[in-house]
């Protein structure tokens, strides 16, 4: 898939944690493609939500297309782990705390067959991630400071940041894929998606309806 087809990321927050497989299941019959899992280690963020072992678990109920995005410090002392969970994409903090460095971390990804991703927070400049951006194939930039799920979209302080990015992009004849997460709704991915976003990681906004394959229809439609 390329940079410039939009597609929404189901993430697996907001799910009932009591019953993964069938809100795994719920996803796929929704018609997503890719789930998104938020592996949160309480330090880097102020909340704690699953690791390696849920990531396992999804893997054993769907051919999905996995996109895990570690808010987790020392990325690289955990990311053999999360390969062998069955990842497709790991994506890593540049505000995180490395044993060696984001530059060593995001071959190491890519050397173990896995997608890599790089994302950055609300205050974090562009300029922060631009020497990483020819190694990448996926750049999430946050529109809420992560953590939890159900807060607002953060429009004034991170659009600029994603049209930058668009445009170093397109520019600078790279493919990395431009993904949006946070308070992404029918009313919020259409901004995103005009800065250049092809992917929504929406929780809320898929898993809170009653009719989950309505609501990604109603979402799919606002970025189509
Ligand atoms: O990374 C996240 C929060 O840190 C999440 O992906 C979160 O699930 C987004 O939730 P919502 O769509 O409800 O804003």
């Amino acid at each position: 898939m390329d940079c410039h087809t939009p597609l929404i990321l189901p993430s697996l927050l907001a799910a009932d944690f009591a019953n993964v497989a069938s809100e795994v299941k719920r996803a796929e019959d929704a018609g997503a493609k890719w789930l998104h899992l938020d592996v949160m280690d309480g330090n880097f963020v102020d909340n704690i939500s699953f690791g390696p072992a849920m990531v396992q678990a999804v893997r054993k109920h769907t051919e999905m297309f996995l996109d895990v995005h570690l808010m987790i410090h020392r990325p690289d002392h955990y990311l053999d782990r999360f390969v062998k969970a069955g990842a497709n994409n790991i994506s890593i903090h540049v505000e995180a705390e490395y044993n060696t460095d984001v530059e060593t971390t995001l071959k190491r990804i890519r050397s173990s067959g896995v997608q890599a991703g790089l994302v950055l927070n609300p205050a974090t400049p562009f300029e922060a991630v631009k020497p990483y951006l020819g190694m990448i194939d996926l750049l999430l930039i946050m529109t809420v400071v992560p953590g939890f799920g159900g807060q607002a979209f953060m429009e004034a302080e991170t659009m600029p940041k994603l049209l930058e990015a668009k445009k170093y992009r397109d520019t600078h004849n790279l493919r990395y894929h431009l993904e949006v997460d946070g308070g992404i709704y029918v009313n919020t991915a259409p901004i995103a998606k005009r800065h250049g976003a092809n992917l929504f990681v929406c929780g809320t906004s898929a898993y809170g309806p009653p009719d989950m394959k309505v609501a990604m229809e109603g979402l799919a439609a606002a970025v189509s």
